[in-house]
């Protein structure tokens, strides 16, 4: 059995329990809840304060965790970190209220800035020289200017509407992260090779998420061109269809160049498009 450490509510918990499912492993998830065990898969999944999981996978109470690199790096236990994960992303950013004058970071010398993660933003300002006093606050970070407890703060930015709403502007960008799957140092042969299979299908997930399964029908003179266009794992399938002269054509296109890829096969001839969502992909 292998146990896994996820936050139990917050930005990361939908997607850190979409990642399990979607890897095929069933378990039955009640709020109330703060431990589970899959149904079809050995493993466990505690559901904990995100803060507390780098801590738990390190003295091995969890074997693997999923957590944002920010927090990671924060806590200092970067050397735990096996796979990025995709998602939430977000950046740590510094903000100042939106009519402070700021040209540069030299600005922030002797300020007081708020935020939750203390040791990112030091590292960061020592890297600039400048001297700051830090104010290390849990949460509601963005209140802090407003209600005179700091000149800026250093806080996770996404949209960036939590910093307009709070009347803040974002001036410089500290750290960018994003949901990583972590591990105990020193797993046990069994529970590695539990790992490694989670991390197969991990694997096979995300290269699905990035990739669609397109089947478009062409004239058979425009084939050599359009077969050009797409890769396909290996090459794109061709079929004749029941008209004479026709071929289908099938393939797999990444998501980054979808849009750029349909309009050069429509240039090229094709007709009757369908894109389909891949579900797992094993190369
Ligand atoms: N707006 C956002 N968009 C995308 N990702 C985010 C956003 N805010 C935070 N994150 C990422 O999700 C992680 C968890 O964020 P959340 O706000 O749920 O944490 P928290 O309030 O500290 O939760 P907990 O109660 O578990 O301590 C952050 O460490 C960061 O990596
Ligand atoms: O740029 P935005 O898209 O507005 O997102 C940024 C906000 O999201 C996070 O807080 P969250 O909403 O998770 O609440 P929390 O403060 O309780 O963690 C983060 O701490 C910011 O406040
Ligand atoms: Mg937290």
């Amino acid at each position: 059995m292998i146990r896994l450490a996820i936050q139990k509510s917050g930005r990361l918990s939908e997607d850190s329990l979409n990642l399990i499912r979607e890897c095929g492993i069933s378990f039955i998830n009640s709020s109330l809840k703060l431990k589970t065990e899959a149904t079809n898969f050995p493993l466990e999944i505690l559901f904990l304060r995100d803060d507390d999981i780098p801590g738990y996978v390190a003295d091995g109470v969890a074997d693997i965790g999923i957590v944002g690199e920010n927090v990671l790096v924060e806590e200092g236990r970067e050397e735990l970190q096996v796979q990025k994960l995709g998602f939430s992303r977000c950046r740590l950013s510094i903000a100042v209220p939106k009519n402070e004058a700021f040209d540069d970071i030299t600005a922030l010398e002797g300020k007081n800035i708020a935020t939750s993660y203390p040791n990112l933003l030091q590292t960061y300002l020592s890297g600039e020289g400048v001297q700051a006093h830090i104010h290390t606050i849990s949460g509601s970070v963005e209140i802090a200017p407003s209600i005179g407890l700091a000149d800026a703060i250093c806080d996770i930015v996404s949209s960036g509407s939590t910093l307009i709403s709070n009347g803040l502007r974002e001036v410089q960008t500290v750290f960018r992260s994003e949901a990583v799957l972590i591990a105990h140092q020193n797993l046990a042969t069994a529970k590695q090779q539990l790992l490694d299979q989670l991390l197969f299908r991990i694997d096979a997930v995300r290269k699905a998420q990035k990739a669609k399964y397109i089947l478009l029908n062409a004239p058979n003179q425009a084939i050599p061109h359009i077969k050009s266009l797409l890769p396909g794992m290996k090459a794109p399938s061709i079929l004749p269809l029941a008209e004479e002269g026709w071929s289908s054509v099938h393939s797999v296109v990444n998501e980054d160049d979808f849009w750029e890829i349909i309009e050069k096969l429509r240039e090229a001839g094709a007709q009757g498009i369908l894109v389909v969502p891949i579900e797992k992909m094993i190369l």
